[in-house]
């Protein structure tokens, strides 16, 4: 990604938290339409990374930068959204600030809930409120919409519905997509680039590659292999050599086509 094209880009980042490191060297970025997915470990700093990008978290050192006048649209892992609420879908929309009825119907039919406008949110089930959430985010017309967990509680076939919503969002809108999730086999095929993270960038690049890659099945394992054969591989991930993972000497080596064959 060269610095001129990126929307948002950080590096060297630095972040600790109660006094605990949990950032240590990131650069990230993300370029126009691209749709990018951080994987890590539970406590692998995926949310404050995500929350460095948008400016809620200051780092110590590095730097983000966004574009100027950039629209973002950030979904949190968790709402604090009082369940009790007398309110319905599309009123709920239009808090804090009114929007017109029409632009948020088209939030929620680009949402993949059109259908939910009436309906009280309260009684929404965790997939429905997720994509209530979603059309939220999309009343500011973002050009990168940044998403944390965003199939945390759904099935495999829910997770798997919700992304192609995104690719159509991204379709529609332009937007480009950086999204955390812990499920590489759903989401690889819906991505641009897979960031794995640990603390530190372990490593990136095309979903096929780093779901191949040494640094990615010492966090993971290798529980996809079946699906992950199917994709073409490709040698186009990058290493972070300062990586204390029990790295194979030959990792690049292992990620040609033998390796591929080798999980099946
Ligand atoms: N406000 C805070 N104060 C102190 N420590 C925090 C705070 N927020 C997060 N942490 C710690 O920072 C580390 C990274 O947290 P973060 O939520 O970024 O990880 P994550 O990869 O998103 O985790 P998960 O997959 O569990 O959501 C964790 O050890 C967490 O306990």
């Amino acid at each position: 990604m060269s610095t001129r094209s990126a929307l948002i880009e950080a590096s060297g980042l630095r972040v600790s938290l109660g006094g605990r490191p949990v950032l240590q060297g990131v650069d990230f970025s993300v370029g126009p339409e691209e749709i990018v997915t951080i994987v890590g470990p539970n406590g692998s700093g995926k949310s404050t990374l995500l929350r460095t990008m948008i400016g809620a978290v200051r780092p110590e050192a590095g730097h983000v930068r966004r574009q100027a006048g950039l629209r973002l649209g950030y979904v949190p892992q968790k709402l604090a959204l009082d369940p009790t609420l007398p309110l319905d879908v599309m009123r709920f929309l239009s808090l804090p600030r009114r929007i017109s009825a029409a632009e948020r119907r088209r939030a929620l039919e680009d949402a993949g809930a059109g259908q939910l406008g009436d309906r009280p949110l309260a009684g929404l089930s965790g997939g429905q409120l997720q994509r209530v959430v979603l059309a939220r985010a999309l009343l500011e017309r973002p050009q990168v919409l940044l998403l944390d967990e965003p199939t945390q509680g759904l099935d495999q076939p829910g997770s798997a519905a919700f992304y192609r919503q995104i690719e159509h969002i991204r379709s529609r809108l332009g937007c480009a997509v950086v999204m955390v999730s812990h499920e590489l086999h759903v989401v690889m095929s819906a991505s641009d680039r897979v960031v794995c993270l640990n603390g530190h960038v372990c490593c990136e690049g095309r979903p096929e590659a780093v779901a191949q890659a040494a640094e990615y099945r010492a966090l993971f394992g290798t529980g996809t292999n079946g699906a992950l054969a199917l994709y073409r591989h490709e040698h186009s991930h990058v290493h972070d050599p300062g990586c204390s993972h029990d790295h194979h000497p030959h990792s690049h080596a292992r990620t040609e086509p033998a390796t591929a064959a080798e999980g099946r």
